[in-house]
């Protein structure tokens, strides 16, 4: 097991410890103090704390692996919610003796659980990798890694048949097999991806048959994909980038959690965070709103409970600012009743995670949650054509980046990178030749910059890029070899094959006053750029003001 691996589950146990002890504290007061009321009422408060004691332990207990002390107490808490919000002391329940046996039983019900053991921690982390990892199977397919190479794309190839090839195995996104390959191929990766704990990848077929019959066979064998000989090269770049973005997505999401519930927000926190989602944690909603304008979540669950709060208000209260509007909020709650869940829902959160729910359950549902979340934020930033940020998107992403670096102080550099000659390239191959020569440079950019740089398609055949801890010293070398395996991808157009160039103009944000003065200083040295030769990159320099 890997050594991280351990020290989360050893965490695990720590939360579990912790919770128990808490737990065992907190009964043993109450039992105390309702004891000594026997065969009286209790006060509409103490009722109300009990209750409140109960349900968190329904919707928490599982989680730590207490799963019939969780079930006996919400079994118990319902007996008490219907007195819950009465006002007069008259209509409180009577603290009996079987009352008090039952919450003896929860003490007891922990103490049976005595000697934990370590949870397990479902999804281990896995490999976060800013390049999308390709595997690709069969000698017959070794023109695939020459040519898919200048797309930056980490490529490893393995010439024999994949069966019983145990050495083959790397990390990968994704695999390119041969379509008569695909069975042998889809048991070999289930194998590996089980057996070294790592999602299996997905698999793009090439074949020599493109017929619904031949689609349907391999699609229900379990391919992603199918590309037919000879290979458009561009096209299956521009499906492995998708399929790369998909899984980055997914390991990447960021989520905001606030539950009071500081051992089983902890919890939930290690286990996502063991599935590689970054995820910030409140306990109380005080600075909500600061939070979330710096975090920027992809999600955010929300805890119905966070005395004296309520989720339900603090969701519609989020709402208030038309930025948040489309931000999904997911109620995390121990509230059964679908009636109940149905009203919190209409009052602005987008879905229900009802606890206690299993640590393999919360990472599938808060996966699918943000994949959906990302979906649909793309669709509205992002550049039909290339996936790339959209004009105003990348405006934003520029002033969002200039004023983390006021505040931070680092290097951050912007680019403005434009096609050469583009205009002869559509006049003279067509501009549908022309549309995948602008993808295929966006799916360059993609592989080659970092994950947390942010592209953007500004305009036709113009793009801006901007890269947060990033100096010139470090971005010219890096827009250079852009340049370069730019200027090897070969495209096929009415006129034969061809290559295209590009032009970068690059400035330090962090040298200007006003982001836009940095756009103009890059734009300038594209400007430049364009009259040195074009392809290649020119840095904007102070004297270049003048
Ligand atoms: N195929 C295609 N062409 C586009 C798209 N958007 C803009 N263009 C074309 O890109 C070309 C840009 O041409 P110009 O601005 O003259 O520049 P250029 O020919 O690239 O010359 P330099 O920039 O000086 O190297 C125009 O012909 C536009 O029609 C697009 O989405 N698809």
């Amino acid at each position: 097991m890997a050594p991280e691996t351990t020290a989360i589950e050893n965490r695990l146990l720590l939360l579990k410890i912790r919770f128990a002890e808490k737990t065992t504290t907190q009964l043993t007061a109450l039992l105390a103090a309702l004891a000594s009321k026997q065969g009286a009422r209790v006060t509409a408060t103490e009722v109300e704390d009990l209750y409140q004691l109960l349900h968190r332990l329904s919707g928490s207990a599982g989680t730590f692996g207490y799963h019939q002390l969780g079930q006996q107490a919400m079994l118990l808490a319902d007996t008490i919610k219907p007195t819950t919000h009465a006002t007069t002391p008259t209509t409180t329940p009577i603290v009996d003796a079987d009352f008090l046996y039952s919450l003896q039983q929860l003490l007891l019900l922990l103490q049976q659980n005595d000697t934990p053991s370590a949870p397990e921690v479902t999804h281990p982390q896995a490999a976060i990798k800013n390049k999308t990892q390709i595997l690709i199977i069969g000698q017959e397919l070794s023109q695939l890694v020459t040519a898919l190479t200048p797309y930056g794309f980490t490529i490893n190839h393995c010439e024999q048949p994949i069966t019983n090839c145990n050495q083959c195995w790397h990390y990968a996104d994704i695999i390119i097999a041969p379509a008569h390959q695909l069975t042998t191929t889809v048991a070999w990766n289930n194998t590996q991806a089980q057996q070294h704990q790592q999602q299996a990848a997905d698999i793009l077929c090439i074949g020599t048959q493109d017929t619904f019959s031949a689609r349907y066979a391999l699609a229900s064998k379990g391919a992603k994909g199918l590309f037919t000989l000879p290979v458009d090269i561009a096209k299956l770049a521009e499906r492995i980038e998708q399929i790369g973005q998909e899984r980055r997505t997914a390991y990447t999401s960021k989520i905001l959690l606030l539950d009071d519930d500081q051992e089983l927000a902890e919890h939930y926190r290690l286990v996502l965070t063991a599935a590689g989602k970054d995820v910030k944690v409140m306990h109380s909603p005080e600075h909500l709103l600061t939070v979330l304008s710096e975090f920027s979540p992809d999600i955010v669950l929300l805890d119905v409970h966070i005395p004296p709060y309520s989720g339900i208000t603090l969701a519609r209260m989020i709402r208030f600012e038309p930025k948040w509007l489309s931000l999904p909020i997911v109620y995390l709650s121990s509230e059964q009743d679908r009636d109940q869940q149905i009203m919190a829902l209409a009052q602005g959160a987008d879905d229900f995670i009802t606890k206690p729910i299993s640590d393999q359950q919360l990472v599938n549902s808060v996966h699918a949650l943000c994949y959906r979340a990302r979906t649909l934020a793309k669709l509205l930033s992002c550049d039909s054509l290339t996936g790339l940020l959209n004009h105003s998107h990348i405006k934003q992403a520029l002033d969002h980046e200039y004023a983390r670096i006021q505040r931070y102080g680092h290097s951050t550099t912007i680019a403005i990178l434009d096609l050469d000659h583009f205009k002869q390239v559509n006049d003279q191959h067509g501009h549908a030749a022309g549309d995948l020569v602008i993808k295929a440079f966006a799916h360059l950019l993609k592989q080659r910059l970092r994950y947390t740089d942010h592209i953007g398609r500004y305009g036709g055949e113009e793009f801006v890029a901007v890269l947060p801890n990033c100096d010139l010293t470090q971005a010219q070398p890096m827009f250079n070899a852009v340049c370069r395996h730019f200027s090897r991808l070969s495209f096929h157009g009415r006129k034969g094959e061809f290559n295209v160039t590009v032009s970068i103009g690059l400035a330090q944000l962090n040298h200007f006053p006003l982001a836009e003065h940095a756009l103009k200083a890059a734009d300038q040295a594209l400007y430049q750029r364009k009259h040195q030769g074009r392809n290649g990159v020119t840095c904007f320099t102070p004297k270049d003001a003048n």
